[in-house]
């Protein structure tokens, strides 16, 4: 493990993968690669999550060959350095920030969007010009198979590596020292993997999990309302990090959200859910009996059928839920949505406030000021009013967590920003020493006047302000060199 990251870091202290030109061609091949090995990963995504390949290529490469067009648009413009104001003691001088690699870059990915959790990351890091290990999850192993059999055939190979392995690996893996760590998974894990990142003082992004609520309202079109939920409850089977986790909404609703969910689940899946196409199935063993286990002891008014032989649980509603039990303690990550009755929009800003910060937040009203309300009033990762997963989709938008949701953010520009280093350059000429003899000892007040002067002078004409400026420099300047301080 710690030759091949050595030999990783090797490749990116020779410098190839710094220019702009190089960033674009790695860029272009691995689009090539999404393009003409479409097929493959489509298979092994569907393989992973006994998902059709249509909603494999909507959920996760349409996102991925959109990130690589907008980056390919405007990388020529995030690479250049961009110019700072300068005050009066800078005024001769070159100023600028110019964004730069962090080095060699970790990216662990999460086996729910195999794919696109690892290619997104990868796509920022190779923009910034990074070198990158990519550790994709063990629980999704066709797509981790397929990504270490394609990327060396399209991208740089000493640059780019792909070591698959489950926790043993990973954990070898932590030890090494990287320049930045992009972890997406769970808390848990996530915790380690900053207390590993912490013993090299390395950054890390953690994109992980939690409990996102959905407060509706009751001045709403119900209809629209839950045919938007189903849609983002139980797609890929609930197991997606920004699914309504449960609704919040007065106890007189519940009844009628039930009965529109069971409609549209019937709409979205037929008769027979389980001979759908467009629904998948629970990733391993594991996490089916986990899931199971939370149905204990609740009111199934939808649903909670189930078959352990294909891990198949049938899109799922429970009413009347007790914040107390199991279901509201832990992210479900699954096709269950529990109901918990609130009196009102007050009381549903406490309950959320008095819980970890979720990655995302939904709010369902006609009433834009109460929308308003809930944004001002809680925190979450995210945030889409009158719908839900939609703010995943924009890339302009910084995606990530906060608090025990995650740190740290990605996608478009984010992305870039996150794989690099702004660095403030600062380039003086030799000459005009006579001005700097007002910031060298010894001190005196006048010295330091001036210096308040030239610092913290405020002009509210910005141009008359810097013309007075800098005559008065050049003033000061004569009368330092001349010797009268
Ligand atoms: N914020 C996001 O973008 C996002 C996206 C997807 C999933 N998630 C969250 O991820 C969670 C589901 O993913 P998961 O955690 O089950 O995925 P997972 O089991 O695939 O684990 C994630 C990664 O962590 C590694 N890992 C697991 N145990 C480890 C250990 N002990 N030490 C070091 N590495 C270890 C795995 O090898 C894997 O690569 C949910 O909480 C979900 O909300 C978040
Ligand atoms: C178009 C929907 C994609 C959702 C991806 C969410 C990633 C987190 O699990």
């Amino acid at each position: 493990m710690e030759r091949e990251v050595q030999r990783v870091r090797q490749a990116f202290l020779s410098g190839r993968s710094r220019p702009l030109r190089f960033r674009l061609q790695q860029l272009e091949a691995l689009r090539r690669m999404v393009q003409e090995r479409e097929k493959d990963i489509l298979a092994a995504i569907a393989a992973d999550l006994c998902k059709s390949e249509l909603n494999a290529y909507s959920q996760e490469v349409i996102t991925v060959l959109g990130e690589i067009d907008f980056m390919l648009e405007n990388l020529p413009e995030w690479v250049t350095a961009k110019p700072v104001k300068k005050n009066l003691l800078t005024m001769m001088d070159e100023a600028y920030i110019q964004p730069q690699p962090l080095g060699v870059v970790l990216i662990i990915g999460a086996w729910n969007y195999p794919f696109v959790l690892i290619i997104q990351p990868l796509i920022g890091a190779i923009a910034a010009g990074n070198a990158v290990i990519i550790k994709p999850s063990e629980l999704s192993e066709n797509t981790a198979k397929i990504v270490a059999k394609l990327l060396p055939q399209y991208l740089d190979q000493d640059l780019y590596v792909v070591i698959n392995g489950g926790v043993e690996e990973t954990t070898e893996l932590l030890k090494q020292r990287f320049d930045h760590i992009f972890y997406t998974g769970n808390t848990a894990v996530g915790k380690i993997v900053m207390e590993a990142a912490a013993k090299h003082l390395t950054p890390v992004t953690l994109e992980l999990g939690g409990k996102s609520p959905c407060y509706i309202d009751k001045d709403c079109d119900l209809d629209i309302v839950c045919r938007r939920i189903t849609w983002g409850k139980y797609m890929n089977c609930g197991q997606t990090c920004i699914a309504p986790d449960y609704i919040l909404c007065e106890a007189s609703l519940q009844s009628q959200i039930v009965w529109k969910i069971k409609e549209t689940v019937k709409e979205f899946y037929g008769e027979n859910i389980k001979e759908s196409p467009d629904y998948e199935r629970i990733i391993n063993l594991r996490h089916f009996k986990r899931i199971l286990s939370l149905l204990e002891g609740q009111k199934i008014a939808l649903g909670g059928e189930t078959d352990e032989a294909t891990r198949y649980i049938a899109p799922t509603v429970l009413t009347d839920v007790d914040p107390k039990t199991k279901v509201m303690q832990e992210e479900i990550f699954g096709p269950v949505l529990p109901i918990v009755p609130v009196k009102n929009v007050d009381e549903a800003i406490d309950f959320i406030n008095e819980r970890e910060k979720p990655l995302a937040l939904y709010v369902f009203s006609h009433n834009h000021k109460l929308i308003k309300r809930m944004i001002d009033e809680t925190s979450s990762g995210g945030v889409t009013g009158n719908d839900v997963i939609m703010h995943f989709t924009l890339n302009s938008f910084p995606f990530g967590g906060v608090g025990s949701s995650g740190m740290g953010a990605y996608h478009g520009k984010h992305s870039f920003d996150t794989f690099s280093h702004q660095r403030p350059c600062l380039l003086k000429s030799l000459k005009r020493e006579g001005a700097n003899k007002l910031r060298y000892p010894p001190n005196s007040q006048s010295k330091v006047d001036w210096g308040k002067f030239f610092l913290l002078k405020r002009f509210n004409k910005e141009k008359l302000g810097l013309l007075l400026f800098t005559f008065l420099g050049i003033v000061a300047a004569v009368l330092v060199k001349a010797g009268y301080y």
